[in-house]
């Protein structure tokens, strides 16, 4: 069941039109981030949900109830809209401890006494903070600060909770910490959550769905593997994924029955099952797909290494293939490579081809019981 729709949703600034027609549907309990590039419209999407910003036109319907429309004039401000909200500055209050800014909410909401206490101490345990509700946030960390306001949210127990870049103001490790935090809370609380960041990493990380965003279009929405493993289009594929995708041009061509793709000077076989016609095409392998092979094979590729970087767990390495760029990702710690003349190959299944327009080629579905037809 959807817990956020939005329906038609389009947004100016004056001239500028940030969202030109946005359609999402967010279902219960599940933790979707909007990613994309700055500018894109996820924050704008987010104020949106929220009630901070008015769209222009379109339809905000929260839990069943609609909150906005501009068909009927329903405006619902976001203090009656039941969120929580985290942003970037987590926004504690500076003259109010640790305690007094984690139970504001439910005291001014005229909770009882006990539940507030019971809450305020089942917060503070689970963001592992028991023992600081008498400093005031100058005294804590940064991370300290960032889990106050988890802990806020968990006290005050809405049903949707929106967050925009809570974690950008934090150092790596902070980062990485708090992320755990974040997915924990997620699951024990199953608020519908929207994330809002621009760092890939932690939307993989954290997402049940993705919406990648350009120029407040949504490219694709799906689940981190698909959005990973199936790029709608260029821009998605080249957007996810560190060390970038590589992206080639070559030649779909038939060799006898086999379909193959010429490149440089070899051809690598492809699905017969591909979904296009033949000519140019714009293919693309991620380096992790890449197989470094020690002696020259029908399907190899002869290059030549410029640089290995090794990051501990994986090494990155820079090949050049007849003057063109190709990065590999190998899972070790590898050195022995610089300035070495390799062979590389393209494993078909992990190629993934792109039309004209930039939209991913897809391949034909198998028949099922095919090959008992015989
Ligand atoms: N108050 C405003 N007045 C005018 N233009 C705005 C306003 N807020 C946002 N914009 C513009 O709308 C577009 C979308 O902005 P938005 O903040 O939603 O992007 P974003 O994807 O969240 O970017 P970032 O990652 O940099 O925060 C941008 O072009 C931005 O300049």
């Amino acid at each position: 069941m959807s817990e956020i729709t939005l329906r038609n949703i389009t947004k100016s600034y004056g001239s500028h039109l940030a969202l030109p027609s946005l359609d999402l549907d967010i279902p219960k309990g599940s933790f979707v981030t909007l990613l994309g590039p700055s500018g894109c419209g996820k924050t704008t999407t987010l104020r949106v949900i929220a009630g901070l910003e008015q769209a222009t036109t379109g339809e905000v319907v929260l839990g069943g109830k609609t909150v906005y429309s501009s068909g009927t004039g329903v405006f619902v401000p976001p203090e009656r809209r039941g969120l929580g909200f985290i942003f970037q500055s987590y926004a504690l209050w500076p003259n109010m401890k640790v305690d007094r800014n984690i139970t504001l909410a439910l005291s001014e909401a005229k909770q009882p006494k006990q539940v507030i206490e019971d809450r305020l101490t089942e917060a503070l345990a689970k963001v592992q903070l028991t023992g600081l509700a008498d400093r005031y946030p100058s005294e804590l960390s940064g991370g300290q600060q960032q889990r106050v306001a988890v802990a806020r949210l968990i006290a005050a127990r809405n049903s949707i909770l929106l967050m925009d870049e809570p974690l950008s103001n934090l150092d790596a490790k902070l980062r990485t910490e708090m992320r755990t935090e974040l997915k924990r809370m997620h699951r024990e609380l199953q608020a519908t959550t929207v994330y809002v960041t621009h760092d890939q990493v932690e939307a993989l990380t954290m997402s049940d769905i993705v919406v990648v965003m350009k120029d407040g279009v949504i490219q694709q929405q799906g689940s981190p593997y698909e959005i990973y493993h199936n790029p709608a289009n260029l821009f998605v594929a080249e957007f996810i994924g560190d060390p970038r995708i590589n992206l080639f041009e070559g030649i779909l061509s038939m060799n006898g029955s086999d379909r193959i793709l010429r490149f440089e000077d070899s051809t690598i076989p492809v699905p017969a099952r591909l979904q296009c016609g033949d000519g140019p095409v714009t293919f693309a392998i991620r380096p992790e797909n890449i197989t470094i092979v020690e002696r020259q094979g029908p399907f190899s590729l002869p290059a030549e290494v410029d640089i290995v970087q090794p990051t501990g767990s994986q090494t990155i390495i820079s090949l050049s293939v007849k003057g063109q760029r190709v990065t590999v990702l190998i899972p070790r710690f590898e050195t022995s490579l610089s300035r070495k003349n390799i062979w590389i190959e393209f494993p078909a299944d992990q190629l993934t081809f792109f039309d004209k327009a930039g939209n991913r080629v897809p391949l034909q579905q198998p028949v099922l019981g095919a090959s008992h037809a015989a």
